[in-house]
């Protein structure tokens, strides 16, 4: 705690260790080592001013090493990390159970696709390019695609291994450094990422840790070395980040919030739209920025689909995040679980879940829980059809047409995902094409292949995540003149 998780290099422990040093909010489990849930286990100082300084000078000293690199030998250090990253999965993925409250077979996912994130960019780190172009009398330009320095990654609660992994790849394989700032609930799987890419042969501190809540990000923000700010959180305060990097004009990703719709025509394969629909709404305990959580159905199969979905709610295992067959572990925090249980008596009818919920194990009762809610008879101008819950609430709307459920579908301020399910083809594609949303799925919800780019439309964000796209965002172009001739000068 005395190096306050800075440089990760410095240190190493075992998991045991690392459970009774970093963990500080235990929302979902104990360890065979504490008998409490729900309790604060000990506090993570803060950075101030002077340590976060100190980071950014740390990795503008790696980004001289880092960026002078070929992206050959970027690469292979990066897949050294996906390497490490897959032998330590099960290890990452616990720690992620503990500091998070998700449930264990989510946490392996989350692992895997930080580790398919970094051989991603890896493979992409040697294509970096620029152009050729002829100009007359012999005389051309090129363009240089280069890094472009210390960038900071702000992440949000809700997937914290993986945000810290989709920030650092691509900007690993382009040159940069990075001082990312986990959220302060769960600040832990960061710190592992940073020793697993300092044990890869990364240079030090070209990825390391600051602990810290708002004023921490604030400094990072401000900090006249910081060449980018990447964040993913809420819109509120994606708003204060693009404030204090216009400060210094710098470039932002924003990975912000959304109230994504999900349509649901009278045409499509029913057990997939449910399978959708539940996909949609209760990973990570619908703590998911993409979630579809409006869902539009067509009247005529309302009945079925309401039956099926309310079945299969009801049906998730939930309780100890660390067993395999759980499907739905604890929210974050309890005022976070308060504030989610608060959208449920809102006018809708509840037609299942909405509760706080006690395991029935002891160990677990400090945790927060609750039942996955499905609310029927929501109507647009409800509060939990206009707000952003980010929990496990799924509001269901019935629609009459394609041209009203469009309508209905993009009258929100957000633009982040949107899903249609049908077995029209020429629907489909019509849909998707008037969504106003970033990530589109067709038949399908959630799913975040990294080969592709994610981000929003609207006040969902700025730029992307993940894909080849991203590369632009991490890099910029410089552009060479080569003068083969006499100057022509006018004087
Ligand atoms: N769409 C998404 O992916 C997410 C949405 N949320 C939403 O946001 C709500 C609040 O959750 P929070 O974790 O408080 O989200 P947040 O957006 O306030 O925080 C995200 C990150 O930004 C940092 N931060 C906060 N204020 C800052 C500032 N002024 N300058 C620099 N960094 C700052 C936080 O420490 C954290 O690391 C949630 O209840 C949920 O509705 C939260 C997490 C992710």
């Amino acid at each position: 705690l005395t190096n306050k998780g800075r440089l990760p290099c410095k240190y190493k422990v075992n998991l045991c260790d690392q459970l009774a040093l970093y963990v500080i909010v235990l929302g979902c489990y104990h360890h065979h080592m504490f008998h409490f849930v729900g309790k604060i286990l000990c506090h993570l100082e803060p950075c101030d001013a002077v340590d976060v300084d100190q980071a950014v000078k740390a990795a503008k000293l790696a980004f001289g090493h880092w960026s002078k690199m070929s992206g050959m030998e970027r690469a292979r250090i990066m897949i050294k990390a996906a390497h490490i990253i897959e032998s330590r999965r099960e290890e990452i993925a616990q720690m992620e159970v503990i500091d998070n409250g998700k449930s264990i077979t989510e946490a392996r996912l989350d692992v895997d696709s930080a580790r398919l994130c970094i051989e991603y960019y890896a493979g992409l780190a040697n294509t970096l390019a620029g152009q050729h172009v002829q100009l007359p009398g012999g005389s051309f330009a090129y363009t240089r695609r280069e890094p472009l320095g210390v960038c900071a990654g702000i992440g949000a609660w809700n997937y914290p291994f993986q945000i810290a992994a989709w920030k650092s790849a691509p900007a690993l394989a382009c040159g940069n450094s990075m001082v990312f700032k986990p959220s302060p609930l769960t600040p832990v799987t960061a710190v592992m990422l940073a020793e697993i890419y300092a044990e890869a042969g990364a240079p030090e501190s070209l990825f390391s840790v600051v602990q810290g809540g708002q004023e921490t990000g604030s400094l990072l923000c401000h900090h006249p070395d910081v060449a980018k700010v990447s964040f993913t959180g809420s819109v509120p305060t994606g708003r204060k980040i693009m404030e204090m990097a216009s400060k210094g004009v710098k470039p932002v990703t924003l990975e912000l919030g959304g109230k994504s719709p999900l349509l649901i025509f009278q045409d499509s394969d029913l057990e997939n739209a449910v399978r959708g629909a539940l996909m949609a709404n209760f990973l990570s305990q619908g703590q998911v920025c993409s979630n579809g959580t409006r869902v539009f159905v067509h009247e005529n199969i309302l009945p079925q689909f309401l039956e099926e979905v309310v079945k299969r709610t009801q049906r998730i295992e939930i309780g100890d995040p660390l067993l395999d067959n759980t499907r739905m572990g604890a929210l974050v925090s309890q005022p976070h679980l308060d504030k989610v249980l608060s959208f449920v008596d809102q006018g809708a009818t509840v037609l299942c879940g909405g509760e706080p919920f006690v395991p029935t194990d002891p160990k677990l009762r400090g945790g927060y829980y609750m039942t996955p809610c499905v609310l029927g008879e929501c109507k647009d101008e409800m509060t939990c059809v206009r707000e952003e819950i980010f929990g496990p609430v799924m509001s269901v709307l019935s629609f009459e047409t394609e041209e009203e459920v469009l309508q209905r579908a993009n009258d929100t301020t957000m633009g982040l995902a949107a899903g249609v399910f049908t077995r029209d083809v020429k629907r489909a594609h019509r849909v998707v094409e008037n969504l106003k949303a970033g990530s589109c799925f067709i038949n399908n919800y959630n799913i975040t292949p990294v080969e592709v780019p994610f981000g929003g439309f609207k006040m969902s964000g700025i730029g992307r995540e993940n894909g080849q796209v991203t590369i632009e965002y991490y890099s910029q172009l410089k552009t060479v003149f080569v003068e083969m001739g006499d100057v022509d000068s006018l004087f």
